[in-house]
């Protein structure tokens, strides 16, 4: 046992059916169960998706697996075997659930790690307190990957989506130099930035890094996805930064959503449903960069800083 190491893989996590909407909403509003119409609007969205599935739960299992066989292919992990787990923040199995699987199967050392590069006390933050928590009762040695948004291959990765997108929007007409490229990410409350948060200067260096690689210096930052709730949040709202470019004159936008990593709500409704019937009433092009899923250098991504933090973990 003393050779093998969990590896909880934590994600944001997404209804079983719809009958269970409710109950997620209700978790994710710590508690509180929403207003009908509240429901009622999210249970639409979920509708207007590819037909009422909830495409996280098989991308975040695709990952999962992905991942596992990634790090048993890797040279660096020789002599040991890394086991992963499945932990979310809103659904079942629930971050406390893989950390007591972890303990059932005898693991006495475990690395966390969130799907989603970029670090906020709200997001990442909150993730990796409820697994140490449940780490700490149940005597698992656990430590966490905190963000990984300047991994080389993750960059890669995105890159090439960035480019490949560029390319079509040429072979459609435009200028590639004419495209303004939005880099976006679910925004937060407002407050996170008088905390002292990473979230936002993460993002910008994940943006710029991308850009300078994939040479262009037509684009910004945009946020997307404000939750509904009477607090400010960070903004521009991508739909506000839309209406903006309009009025630019700005004809073809290419939307990189690098704070996420599959497809789900945020990118295949906020994104492709909402942002782009806007778009389309204000007769602009709007295309989206193919989400990371499992491509491979994503899950070599993963591996690679979980790997590094087991071995900081073990020369102490
Ligand atoms: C930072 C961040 C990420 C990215 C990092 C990460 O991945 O962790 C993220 C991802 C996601 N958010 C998602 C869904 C939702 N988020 C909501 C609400 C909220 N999100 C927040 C933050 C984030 N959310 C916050 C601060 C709230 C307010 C309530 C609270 O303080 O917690 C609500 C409630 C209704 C609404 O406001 O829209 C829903 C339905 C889905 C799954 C979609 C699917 O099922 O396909 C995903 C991947
Ligand atoms: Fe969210």
């Amino acid at each position: 046992m003393t050779n093998t190491v969990g590896v909880l893989v934590m994600s944001y996590g997404t209804p079983e059916n719809m009958e269970s909407i409710e109950a997620y909403y209700t978790h994710i509003r710590r508690g509180r169960p929403p207003e009908p119409e509240q429901l009622k609007e999210l249970t639409d969205r979920y509708e207007a998706i590819v037909g009422g599935v909830f495409p996280l739960r098989e991308n975040t299992d695709n990952q999962v697996k992905a991942l596992q066989e990634t790090l048993s292919k890797d040279d660096r992990a020789n002599g040991v075997e890394f086991r992963c787990y499945q932990g979310l923040k809103h659904a079942h199995p629930f971050i406390e659930d893989g950390v007591e699987q972890m303990a059932k199967d005898g693991i006495q050392t475990a690395i966390g790690i969130v799907l989603a590069p970029h670090y906020s006390t709200m997001s990442v933050g909150s993730y990796i307190k409820r697994a140490r928590e449940k780490a700490e009762e149940l005597g698992i040695q656990m430590s966490f990957v905190e963000s990984y948004h300047l991994h080389p291959k993750l960059i890669l990765a995105l890159s090439s989506r960035v480019s490949a997108k560029l390319d079509e929007f040429e072979e459609a007409g435009a200028k590639r130099g004419d495209v303004r490229v939005l880099f976006s990410a679910h925004s937060l409350p407002e407050r996170i930035v008088g905390l002292g948060d990473p979230y936002p200067q993460q993002l910008l260096e994940t943006s710029e890094v991308i850009a300078s690689r994939v040479g262009i210096s037509n684009w910004q930052f945009t946020w997307q996805s404000a939750g509904r709730t009477a607090e400010p949040w960070l903004g521009p709202d991508i739909l506000d930064t839309l209406q903006d470019l309009s009025r630019e004159q700005v004809e073809d936008v290419l939307v990189a959503p690098i704070g996420f990593v599959s497809d789900h709500l945020e990118v295949l409704y906020d994104l492709d449903i909402e942002a782009k019937s806007i778009a389309k009433e204000i007769d602009m092009r709007l295309m989206r960069i193919d989400s990371l899923n499992s491509d491979p250098l994503y899950m070599e991504t993963l591996s690679d800083v979980i790997i590094s933090k087991w071995q900081q973990g073990s020369e102490v």
